[in-house]
């Protein structure tokens, strides 16, 4: 009747698809401009019309949409539309409003995209992530840290001794390898009692760094295509590696991860873990003693998950901190000299250990670490959360439950109000008590609240001990110049250098 009998049903399907696609397609974008709940939010107007912006500037010149939200800010102010379904906001007295303990904004479907679904780190509901994150607390406790505060010193005695046989031999220290080398033996030490010991490397675990930043795009591609994530997972690793290098360095590290909880276990289970030394994280994360009721002890194949999600969030964070800290301080004489007079006059004795609880009372390393912090961004791009019901209202204009809004430290720590000339490595600005508990209000590396990170007490302790420490032995490093570019990050949710850009080098023409 309608002339298509003398197509097969194999064409008329195909012809439908052929023209399905585009025209819901066409729909979607017309839907997402004026007829969505946040069609009012400004914002440019691809970004509102698809995910294929935000994903275009994750990918292309080297995931740098982070940047690209501090610029809608500047245009469009407070509050502005960075992806069809979810909004950004600068002013920081929202950020209280969204991270609190016993915050209702449950993390967005955003981490599902980190290829680590059973880790705390990725866990979305709030009952979930409370049973998990309570077994993972006391190991971070400021207690439990202070306790294993020996750990921290042997590394950055190591670290020193390193330097000390460098510049010894008149060469140059990779400081940035080495202060990342640093957070990643505490970790594996701490996590699986199997210290990695990259101090111990001659390229003081660039292989290892290289592993974790390659994987960055990968999750990227996932949260545009969520579908692929567990196609790619299950892909045989020469598969993956002729398709796309992020999703084999993604494979490799989970297998990594794997191995290292299976060794964890089959020390448990063959009875050689000693009762004499303190138990691992993982070995205890395998245990069901002294955790909450409801708690299941996990598979090795869920744990490696959580081994994935601890170890990436140590690799660069905590390392990155301490070299903007360090490079700022060896390249500002001014600097140099007030931290060099703080140290020396506190503890006189070059050689003696630094202990953390005197550091964290000196003053001008405080701001240094906290000048650190405020540069290097930790987690450079917003941290995605879903708006509870009945829905929120910011700066004027109400966001409906189940749309997602995210704030940024690109963002707040970059705040003029905040932080007059902000790209300014300024220590100055947080010696005066009550203008630093002003400047606490947008100064959020760690983020806030029920899911801030687990590990803040630790990465203090390192960056006190492993700064304080090699300062005060190190009183007259001298090193290279970065560009702009060499201090620039790209964003794999952490904050990475990029690839092949130039690390920060030091040498010492008397030890
Ligand atoms: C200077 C160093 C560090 C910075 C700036 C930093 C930053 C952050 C931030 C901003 C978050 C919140 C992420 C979100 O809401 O999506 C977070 C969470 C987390 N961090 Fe860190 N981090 C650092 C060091 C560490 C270390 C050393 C560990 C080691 C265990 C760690 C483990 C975690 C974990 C497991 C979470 C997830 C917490 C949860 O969801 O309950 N971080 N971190």
């Amino acid at each position: 009747m309608f002339g298509f009998e003398q197509y097969s049903k194999a064409t008329l399907l195909l012809l439908s698809f052929v023209i399905y696609v585009p025209l819901r397609l066409i729909y979607n974008v017309v839907y997402n401009l004026f007829l969505h709940p946040l069609a009012n939010v400004p914002g440019p107007r691809l970004a509102a019309a698809t995910y294929l912006y935000q994903t275009y500037h994750s990918l292309v010149g080297g995931s740098r949409y982070y940047v690209q939200v501090g610029k809608m800010h500047e245009k469009y102010g407070p509050i502005v539309r960075i992806t069809p379904d979810e909004v950004s906001l600068s002013d920081p007295s929202n950020y209280d409003l969204i991270y609190f303990v016993g915050s209702k904004y449950p993390k967005s479907t955003f981490y599902s995209s980190f290829s680590a679904g059973y880790s705390t780190f990725a866990t979305q509901p709030h009952d979930l992530h409370r049973i998990r994150r309570s077994a993972l607390n006391p190991f971070f406790s400021r207690k439990n840290v202070l306790a294993l505060e020996s750990v921290v010193q042997d590394k950055a005695q190591k670290l020193c001794s390193l330097a000390k046989k460098k510049f010894k031999e008149g060469k140059e220290l990779d400081l940035n390898h080495a202060f990342r080398a640093v957070s990643i033996d505490v970790i594996t030490d701490y996590a699986f009692a199997d210290c990695y010991d990259l101090l111990g490397r001659e390229d003081l675990g660039k292989t290892f760094f290289e592993m974790v930043q390659k994987r960055g795009p990968a999750a990227w591609m996932f949260v545009q295509w969520p579908g692929l994530q567990a196609l790619a997972m299950g892909l045989p690793k020469w598969v993956a590696s002729a398709l796309s290098q992020p999703i084999a360095h993604t494979l490799k590290l989970v297998e990594h991860c794997r191995a290292q909880c299976q060794s964890v276990k089959d020390a448990m289970d063959s009875g050689k873990v000693s009762d004499s030394s303190q138990p691992s994280i993982f070995q205890e994360l395998l245990s069901p003693e002294g955790k909450d009721e409801d708690y299941v002890v996990p598979t090795v194949d869920q744990l490696k998950d959580e081994a994935h999600s601890i170890l990436a969030a140590a690799a660069d964070t905590t390392g990155n901190a301490m070299t903007v800290a360090a490079y700022h301080t060896v390249s500002n004489p001014e600097i140099f000299e007030m931290l060099r007079r703080e140290l020396k006059e506190n503890f006189p004795d070059s050689e003696q250990e630094l202990g953390f609880v005197e550091l964290e009372r000196l003053s001008y390393l405080t701001a240094v670490i906290k000048e650190g912090l405020r540069m290097s961004f930790g987690v450079p791009g917003r941290l995605p959360r879903e708006v509870p019901k009945p829905g929120a209202t910011f700066n004027g204009t109400f966001i409906p439950a189940g749309y997602t809004v995210g704030m940024s430290s690109w963002v707040l720590h970059q705040d003029p109000t905040y932080f007059p000339n902000p790209k300014t490595f300024d220590p100055s600005r947080w010696l005066d008590p009550a203008e630093s508990r002003r400047l606490d209000k947008a100064f959020v590396p760690f983020s806030k609240g029920t899911r801030g990170c687990v590990g803040m007490p630790l990465a203090y302790c390192e960056m006190y001990v492993t700064l304080g420490t090699f300062f005060r032995r190190f009183p007259n490093v001298k090193g290279n110049v970065l560009s702009k570019e060499d201090l620039s990050y790209v964003d794999h949710f952490s904050a990475y250098h990029p690839l092949g850009a130039e690390v920060f080098k030091v040498t010492s023409p008397t030890i």
